[in-house]
């Protein structure tokens, strides 16, 4: 089953504002409809983001063959649908280039290369991640994670979870701790189901208690994914990740970044210049129908926090390790363990 897919002209991909409980498919055959489902995450995370993007820009130039002008308006709605992944605008930029270089028929061919470049790019970072892991934490594994970095992220296998999966493949992995993830509990609605569905052993904690694991001994390393990785290897990703990355500092535990290069931005200097979504109050003032504050309480929402780089032990893509809390950057083309 495919997170995200194109099927007879269509972008078709698990609503995930649904799950746990209702496993439903959303068929978009409009930029609207794509834009409407990246803005309520009903498909977040950013690999897959970044293919809908892709999708959506092939998507687009059957519908607007003839009209330009409201094409390029049209795939720059769809790259601005969320500030903070850089996946959304790279994916679209890549098909993007395709368009305008050689039609609509090649674009589509790019945005199909990207969705297949996803599934190979999560397994080999899976693997590269779990053998790292092994090598420097022991044979037998416990992992903390935040958010949902599984394959509801990506096309079909994950990346922080994709570590996880490809532990469990060898035989090395012992336990998850899922923090739960508010407000938008991608942790206790995404990844505990995605953990439950591969029978991983796992336990659900809220976010306040992760310090209080990491402290109690009770995991080997934390694992997380990424929105953007900076030059310097500043990591964005889910609110939350950095004070788990104090904790794991604290608790002298590896703080691990499993990422696609698709996620790493040289362009982007530092963590402090990239824009740090902030969602809705309502997101924090309310579970579904019942409030949980006042109305009208004044909230700060943001979706994501920066990482700096000295909190983090090692960032695994497809084709590297970078350690940069020893100095190492993405920037380096020598940087590579
Ligand atoms: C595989 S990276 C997924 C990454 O995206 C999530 O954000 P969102 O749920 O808002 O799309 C979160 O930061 C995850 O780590």
């Amino acid at each position: 089953m495919r997170t995200i897919d194109w099927q007879d002209g269509l972008i078709v991909a698990i609503d995930q504002t649904r799950l746990p409980h209702e496993v439903e498919f959303l068929r978009i055959g409009t930029v609207d409809e794509l834009i409407a489902a990246i803005r309520s995450l009903a498909i977040r995370g950013a690999p897959a983001i970044g293919v809908a993007g892709a999708l959506g820009v092939a998507l687009a130039a059957r519908l607007h063959p003839d009209d330009p002008a409201r094409l390029r308006r049209v795939v720059d709605a769809i790259r601005a649908a969320r500030p903070t992944a850089v996946n959304l605008a790279w994916g679209v930029d890549r098909v993007r280039a395709r368009l305008d270089a050689e039609g609509a028929e090649a674009a589509l061919a790019e945005a199909l290369a990207v969705l297949e470049e996803d599934v190979r790019c999560c397994r080999a970072l899976s693997e590269r991640g779990a053998r790292w892991l092994v090598e420097t934490v022991g044979p037998q594994v416990a992992v903390q994670t935040h958010c949902n970095a599984g394959a509801l992220a990506t096309v079909e296998w994950g990346t922080a979870l994709g570590v996880v999966r490809s532990l469990q493949e060898h035989g090395a992995l012992t336990h998850v701790y899922a923090s739960e993830t508010r407000p938008l509990l991608q942790g206790a609605r995404l990844t505990v189901w995605e953990l439950a569905q591969i029978g991983a052993p796992h336990t659900l904690v809220v976010d306040s208690a992760a310090a209080s694991v990491l402290a109690a001994g009770l995991v080997d390393a934390v694992v997380v994914g990424a929105d953007r990785i900076t030059a310097n290897g500043d990591v964005i990703n889910k609110v939350g990740t950095y004070p788990l990355a104090l904790a794991a500092a604290r608790a002298g535990v590896p703080m691990v970044v499993a990422a696609p290069e698709s996620t790493v931005d040289l362009a982007t200097a530092t963590g402090r210049d990239v824009h740090i979504e902030v969602r809705a109050p309502e997101e924090i003032t309310a579970l579904g129908a019942a409030a949980v504050a006042p109305a009208g309480t004044e909230t700060l929402n943001y979706a994501f926090d920066v990482t700096p780089a000295d909190l983090v032990t090692a960032i695994v893509t497809e084709s590297r390790v970078i350690l940069p809390a020893d100095g190492g950057r993405p920037d380096d083309p020598t940087g590579r363990a």
